[in-house]
C-alpha cells in the first residue's frame, strides 16, 4: 500500500526534533476482550502505562480496510483538491500545522467532529463519509465496552458510569485520520510531537508501519510495535482526573519514518461540554481529596486550545499548581 508523498513547499526548519530511539517495547499489555480476566488487565494497564493493546475486538479487518483505502485515495489526490477540505478550523484537512499555536509535524490529516453528523466537508466523497460514520460508531462501542469493563473492575457503581459520557448524544468526541508520508530527512522531523490526549479515552489503529512511541512512568520513550489488526487504547487527561490520578494519561508521540507511509485513525472519546470533570465520588476513599480543581470539559478544552502540543495541560488544574 503506497501513499504518494507530497513535496515540502514551506520552510518548516524550526520543526521540533525528536531524540532518535528504537527501543522496541514488547511488554505492552494485551487485552483479549474474550478473556474473562480482561477487565483486570485493563485496569492494571491503565494504572501502569495508560496504554494497552486490544485483540479479539470483533471489528472485522475488511471493515477497517475499506475506510483506510478511502483515506489513502483522499491523501493521494492532488494538494489543491485536499486543500478544499481545509483548513482544520476546527474540522477538516490539515497539512503539517497541528492545532492553533504553532505546532508542526510531518503529517497531513483529516479531523472530524463526531457529534455534528451533518457536517459536510467539501472534497470528501459520500462513500468516504459513510465509512467514517460507521467506523466511528464501531469505535464508540468499543470504547464503551472498555469503559464498562473498567467500571466493573473498579466497582465504581453502574457499569455505564463512564461509558454514558460517550453515549450521550452531546458527547464531544473527535475522529482523526493521520497520514505520515515517508520523511526524506530521517529523524530531522517529528511526525506528531509528544502530548497527552485531553479526552477520556482514545482508540488508535494504524497500518503496519511503526512510529508510535509512548513514555513510560520513568520518562523513557519506547516504540510500540505496529499491529494493523489490533487497536491501541490511550488513557486521556479526563480519565486521569475522573479516577483521581489512579489512571495515567499516557504521553505519546509519532516519529516520522524514511521508507513507509503511516496511516492512523484515532477516535477520541470525550464527554459533553457541560460535563464536570471531577473524580468520581464512588472511587474516592474515605478522606481522600481531589487532586484537581473542578472544571467542565468546556473549561478544559478552552484552556487546552491555548496550549502547545507538549505542554502539561492538566498541570494548570492541579490543586498544587500556583499561578505566578
Ligand atoms: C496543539 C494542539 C493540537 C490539539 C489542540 C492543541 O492546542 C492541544 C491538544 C491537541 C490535541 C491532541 C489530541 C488530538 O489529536 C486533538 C484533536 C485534541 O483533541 O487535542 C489535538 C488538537 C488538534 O490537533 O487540534
Ligand atoms: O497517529 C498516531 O498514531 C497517533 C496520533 C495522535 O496521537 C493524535 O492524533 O493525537
Ligand atoms: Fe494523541
Amino acid at each position: 500500500m503506497v501513499v504518494v508523498s507530497q513535496p515540502v513547499d514551506e520552510n518548516f526548519a524550526h520543526i521540533r526534533t525528536c531524540k532518535p530511539t528504537s527501543n522496541i517495547f514488547t511488554e505492552i499489555p494485551v487485552v483479549d476482550l474474550l478473556d474473562p480476566d480482561a477487565k483486570t488487565i485493563i485496569v492494571e494497564a491503565c494504572k501502569e502505562f495508560g496504554f494497552f493493546k486490544v485483540i479479539n475486538h470483533g471489528v472485522p479487518l475488511e471493515f477497517i480496510a475499506r475506510l483506510e483505502d478511502e483515506a489513502i485515495k483522499f491523501f493521494n489526490s492532488p494538494q489543491p483538491e485536499k486543500e478544499k477540505s481545509g483548513p482544520p478550523n476546527p474540522f477538516g484537512y490539515g497539512d503539517k500545522k497541528i492545532g492553533p499555536n504553532g505546532d508542526v509535524g510531518w503529517v497531513e490529516y483529516l479531523l472530524f467532529s463526531t457529534n455534528s453528523r451533518k457536517l459536510i466537508l467539501p472534497g470528501v466523497s459520500e462513500s468516504f463519509w459513510s465509512f467514517v460514520n460507521e467506523y466511528v460508531s464501531a469505535m464508540r462501542n468499543l470504547a464503551c465496552e472498555v469503559l464498562e469493563k473498567t467500571a466493573e473492575e473498579l466497582q465504581i457503581g453502574p457499569r455505564d458510569i463512564l461509558s454514558k459520557l460517550l453515549r450521550d448524544e452531546k458527547s464531544d468526541s473527535y475522529f482523526r485520520i493521520n497520514h505520515y508520508p515517508p520523511c526524506p530527512e530521517l529523524q530531522a522531523w517529528s511526525g506528531f510531537g509528544d502530548h497527552t490526549d485531553p479526552q477520556i479515552i482514545s482508540i488508535v489503529r494504524s497500518n503496519n508501519t511503526s512510529g508510535l512511541q509512548i513514555s513510560l512512568k520513568d520518562g523513557t520513550w519506547v516504540s510500540v510495535p505496529p499491529d494493523h489488526s489490533s487497536f491501541f487504547i490511550n488513557v486521556g487527561d479526563s480519565l486521569q482526573v475522573l479516577t483521581n490520578g489512579r489512571f495515567r494519561s499516557v504521553r505519546h508521540r509519532v516519529l516520522a519514518g524514511s521508507l513507509n507511509s503511516r496511516i492512523s485513525m484515532i477516535f477520541f472519546g470525550g464527554p459533553p461540554l457541560t460535563e464536570k470533570i471531577t473524580p468520581l465520588s464512588s472511587i474516592m476513599e474515605q478522606g481522600e481529596e481531589s487532586l484537581y480543581n473542578e472544571f467542565t470539559w468546556y473549561d478544559y478544552k478552552k484552556s487546552a486550545y491555548k496550549t502547545r502540543l507538549s505542554d502539561n495541560r492538566l498541570g494548570l488544574f492541579e490543586k498544587s499548581f500556583t499561578h505566578n
